[in-house]
């Protein structure tokens, strides 16, 4: 039976511990979001560290309470330090975070999302045509072979990757995120509906690299599923905030960070979300 209060209590902690630890989670993220990714990092109780060296991100892997990991660009030097990294994380038992951004483009991104398979990320985190291409690519109920995505934007409504997302949850044991209007956070058991956020929201770069960088943030602190959903509840409330104040995407960003800071922890928890069983 599912217990709403006890979810929400659960959020209320990580929420706490964050702002009271300031948790280290390393990211290997693309080149073009890395700075809002530390930024959101840091607004919420974080401490971001991003590399792209092999050595550097074993180091990571070790240093840090979580990993995030997200493939918007890549670089031939990834294919080694993608791997070592996952390994030390997967050897350490430590908590990491999968976006699968661009899934479909060039062929060493989709090796490496292959490989990432049988390295089971406690989270996956992407928009629908992502997560719907990862559950294709690993042959996984509810996914296209072919993938729809156009590039990094969806295609696909969230609706649409509910079976992707609940299978990718079943295969990994942990939690995916699904982003959207209204995003869909599962256990492979539970599914949390969580609404709120902004148009703005897909007018700027980077609301889901850096949602999934804040993400592993949480993981530092709970469980993939409390984490994940916390990490939805922060952005759609500090999100409905921000595009409440401001008429652009420029101001929209910059209130943004200003609204993940001062979101509280009874804020965030008490952000509306359902749930309901699979
Ligand atoms: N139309 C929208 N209305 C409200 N929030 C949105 C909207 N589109 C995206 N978001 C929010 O923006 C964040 C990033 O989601 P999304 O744009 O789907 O990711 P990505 O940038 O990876 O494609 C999430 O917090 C999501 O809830
Ligand atoms: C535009 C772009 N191109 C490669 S990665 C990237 C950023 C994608 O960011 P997000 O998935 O958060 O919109
Ligand atoms: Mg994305």
């Amino acid at each position: 039976m599912i217990n709403k209060k006890d979810i929400k209590n659960q959020m209320i902690q990580a929420v706490k511990t964050v702002k009271q630890t300031n948790p280290m989670a390393g990211s290997i993220t693309n080149s073009v979001t890395i700075n809002f990714v530390a930024n959101a990092q840091l607004a919420v109780g974080g401490s971001a560290a991003m590399v792209y060296l092999p050595d550097e991100g074993e180091f990571l892997a070790k240093a840090a309470g979580a990993t995030y990991i997200n493939t918007g660009t890549f670089l031939p030097i990834y294919e080694e330090t993608l791997l070592r990294t996952a390994k030390v994380i997967r050897s350490l038992g430590k908590p990491w975070v999968l976006d699968p951004v661009a899934i479909g483009i060039g062929s060493l991104r989709n090796q490496l999302l292959q490989e990432f398979k049988e390295y089971k990320p406690n989270i996956i985190r992407g928009n629908a045509s992502e997560i719907i291409a990862l559950a294709g690519q690993w042959g996984l109920d509810g996914g296209e072979k072919v993938s729809n995505t156009r590039g990094v934007d969806s295609t696909d409504s969230v609706s649409a990757a509910k079976d992707a997302a609940v299978a990718l949850a079943k295969w990994t044991g942990g939690a995916v995120a699904v982003s959207g209007e209204t995003d869909l956070i599962t256990d492979g058991s539970i599914i949390a509906r969580s609404s709120g956020g902004s148009h703005f929201m897909e007018k700027i770069t980077g609301a889901g690299c850096s949602l999934g960088g804040v993400v592993a943030i949480y993981a530092t602190a709970t469980s993939p599923f409390i984490a994940a959903l916390t990490a939805t509840a922060v952005y759609n409330i500090a999100g409905k905030r921000a595009g409440d104040k401001v008429d652009g995407p420029a101001s929209f960003q910059i209130q943004f960070l200003d609204e993940l800071y001062k979101a509280t922890a009874d804020d965030i928890a008490n952000n509306p979300f359902e749930l309901t069983e699979v």
